[in-house]
């Protein structure tokens, strides 16, 4: 299926990356410009044939289940911090930038961020600045294996990640390359959802109605379905679970990057099916201090572009502290020092 028209789409499409990975330029090339038709029009897709183990997913996500398990004030121990690391516990997000839907009740979700690593002596005098800082990590008494197995695979995804930056240049007809520059030091978000089965309320969601606020964004789910994503007559089109995929989008700063050319789509959990949801998106995002600018061959001649250039890590607190209770707080305590 390829959409004709931006937002014309009824179903999500699935790309095989195998040939990304062998040495055929053409093939290459192939993926490349059908990525492009995908991230142009839809600003989703289904990755599949790429090389990352089903165990390594599963792995994750038995984790993630050990996790949400345990009694609340363990969960709470590793409440998140200042510099976005740590569990956010049920109903502590509400979109209130979402551009899609005036959202007032809190999503129904609990969930747990790993960001990229900074150590607090960190070679790079990294610790301190803002959204620069430890993880917090289970107990390895209480979760033996946990921190491992996650690092296993953010390490896996970052590879996958760096793929797609790959072919997201080479479908804009730019060097492999050409973007690598600005994911020196990447931003990159593990977070692992929750989502209780929800009751039938109006205005109500695992996840409300937003896009995201990244580069791509890499989500496994489990087999329980309930994410949806908003085609152009409004109609929320299903991304029932692949084996063996990745749902792959594109987030807000994408579409800036590429003047709007990419799409970065809204969609929303809701979780009704009388099971627990699990999933685990991985944001792959650019370094902190990357200058995001539009491309120029995403600016038609003659046009100037949408947007001025912006810091990446500028912009991500901005986003970031719209939208979290917490954060909230915390910048009103910044306020009165
Ligand atoms: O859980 C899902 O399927 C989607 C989660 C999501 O959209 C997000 O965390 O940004
Ligand atoms: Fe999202």
């Amino acid at each position: 299926m390829a959409a004709s028209e931006r937002g014309d789409f009824s179903e999500i499409p699935m790309l095989d990356v195998s040939g990304l990975y062998g040495g055929d330029e053409a093939a290459i090339r192939e993926i490349a410009s059908t990525l492009r038709g995908y991230l142009e029009n839809i600003g989703f897709l289904y990755v599949v044939g790429h090389s990352i183990p089903r165990a390594d997913v599963e792995a994750v996500r038995e984790a993630s289940k050990r996790f949400f398990a345990l009694p609340e004030e363990q969960k709470l121990a590793l409440k998140i911090d200042k510099n976005f690391r740590g569990y956010l516990p049920f109903a502590g997000s509400t979109i209130v930038t979402s551009s899609v839907a005036t959202v007032s009740k809190p999503n129904q979700s609990e969930s747990i961020f790993f960001m990229h690593e900074v150590e607090a002596d960190d070679p790079r005098a990294l610790a301190g600045k803002p959204l620069q800082g430890p993880n917090q990590w289970p107990d390895e008494a209480v979760l033996p294996g946990f921190h491992a197995t996650i690092q296993r695979y953010v390490d896996a995804m970052s590879t996958l990640a760096r793929k797609m930056v790959g072919a997201i240049s080479i479908s804009l007809g730019l060097p492999a390359d050409s973007l690598d520059r600005h994911f020196d030091d990447p931003t990159t978000f593990l977070r692992l959802l929750h989502y209780p089965t929800q009751p039938k309320e109006e205005g109500l969601f695992g996840s409300a109605p937003h896009t995201d606020y990244g580069f791509i964004t890499l989500l496994a789910q489990d087999d329980v379905g309930g994410l949806e994503v908003k085609n152009k007559a409004g109609d929320w089109v299903p991304a029932p679970p692949v084996p063996d995929s990745f749902v792959m989008n594109v987030g807000d700063i994408l579409a800036r990057w590429s003047n709007d050319q990419f799409v970065s789509t809204p969609h929303r959990v809701i979780n009704r099916s009388g099971r627990e949801r699990y999933s685990q998106p991985f944001f792959f995002d650019p370094s902190m201090e990357a200058t995001i600018e539009a491309l120029p061959v995403c600016v038609p001649q003659g046009t100037a572009p949408k947007y001025g250039p912006v810091e990446y890590g500028d912009y991500l607190m901005e986003r970031i502290d719209k939208n979290y209770h917490y954060r909230k707080k915390l910048a009103a305590e910044a306020g009165d020092a």
